[in-house]
């Protein structure tokens, strides 16, 4: 079986003068939870609508579940669930009935209580018999979910799923991908809310103008002499000692306690990177009195990653790293 549910090479496409995608390659590995990171018009609802066949591309190819798209394209539909930024609602039927409405489409056999799960899946089940045009823009965003879960699709595509849903709906549709790929499903979604990729994805995909900046698991995808700045100190004496001497130090931009003898620092200014940025908090603590056990770089948050990759002194990496997996 093929590790990628999904995998791109040197996918281009163009609208008019504009390039929105240029030699896009990366891959998703099966059964995980993929994110697809970028600015406002980098590009990923042009790839996504690529793999779904939504668009065709000018140049390039695409493997869905180890079969390239252009091959048992009617088969590979039904393998796939793909969930579009704006999504139409028909706002006179009820949840219930869009439902069965689609599994008709797809021609689901055992529809009635195919629906029932999903409806249940996505948290509906109460306000199953309600109309669409009624409900909160989360709930219309569960439907929309359930839809695209009708079919029992091995990969699911989902733009910007979590767009405008509040802090519990993040919470849920979180919950929901969770569970997906408990069953053993692969997700690839888009979205800006970095920390909420951070909590749920195994892996994320960055683009920017059109092109992939890389792909892969964030720790691996800061750029080389790039560091976060924030390190993990652990200490033989208890943290609470010395918060409030270190965070007093001039170098010090930032210190909180993690646990009773680790503490996360981050020192001010330009700071320097790797090795040197741990050999100078040593040095810090030891003038101060206190004695390191062990200075660690904190993992990258997808943040620190982002941001880094988007600098423009980060230039777009050229060689087609984006098959990592
Ligand atoms: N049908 C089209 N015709 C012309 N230009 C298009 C078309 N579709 C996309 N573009 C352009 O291609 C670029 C990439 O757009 P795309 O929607 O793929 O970006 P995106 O990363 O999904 O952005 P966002 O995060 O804002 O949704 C943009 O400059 C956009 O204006």
């Amino acid at each position: 079986m093929a590790i990628h549910a999904l995998a791109v090479y040197a996918l281009s496409k163009t609208f008019g003068a504009k390039r929105a995608v240029e030699d896009a390659t990366f891959a998703v590995t099966r059964g995980e939870i993929a994110g697809f990171l970028g600015p406002n018009g980098a590009g990923k609802t042009t790839v996504m609508n690529m793999i779904v066949g939504l668009t065709e591309p000018d140049a390039g190819e695409i493997e869905l579940l180890g079969v390239r798209r252009g091959n048992r394209r009617r088969e590979l539909r039904m393998l796939v669930g793909y969930l579009q930024e704006k999504p139409r609602i028909y706002p006179e039927m009820t949840a219930r009935g869009y439902l069965r409405f689609f599994a008709d489409l797809y021609g689901i056999v055992d529809s009635g209580s195919r629906v029932g799960e999903v409806i249940e899946r996505v948290g509906l089940a109460s306000a199953a018999d309600r109309r669409l045009g009624n409900f909160s823009r989360g709930m219309q965003q569960r439907a929309c979910l359930a839809r695209v879960m009708l079919h029992r699709p091995e990969l699911l595509i989902l733009d910007e799923p979590t767009l405008g849903l509040d802090p519990n709906g993040i919470a849920d549709m979180r919950a929901i991908f969770r569970e997906m790929k408990a069953e053993g499903v692969t997700l690839l979604f888009s979205s800006h809310q970095l920390a909420e990729m951070e909590r749920v994805c195994d892996s994320v995909v960055f683009m920017r103008r059109g092109r992939v900046l890389a792909a892969g698991r964030p720790a691996e995808l800061l750029p080389p002499g790039v560091s976060t700045g924030s390190l993990a100190v652990e200490l033989y004496e208890p943290a609470a000692h010395c918060l409030e001497h270190i965070a007093g130090l001039p170098e010090v931009e930032h210190v909180r306690q993690t646990a009773p003898h680790r503490v996360e620092l981050v020192l001010g200014g330009r700071t320097a990177c790797g090795r040197d940025a741990r050999a100078q908090a040593a040095r810090l603590f030891l003038r101060a009195g206190y004695t390191v056990l062990a200075i660690d770089a904190a993992a990258p948050s997808l943040e620190d990653v982002f941001i880094s990759l988007t600098r423009p002194e980060n230039p777009v990496r050229q060689e087609p790293a984006g098959l990592v997996h």
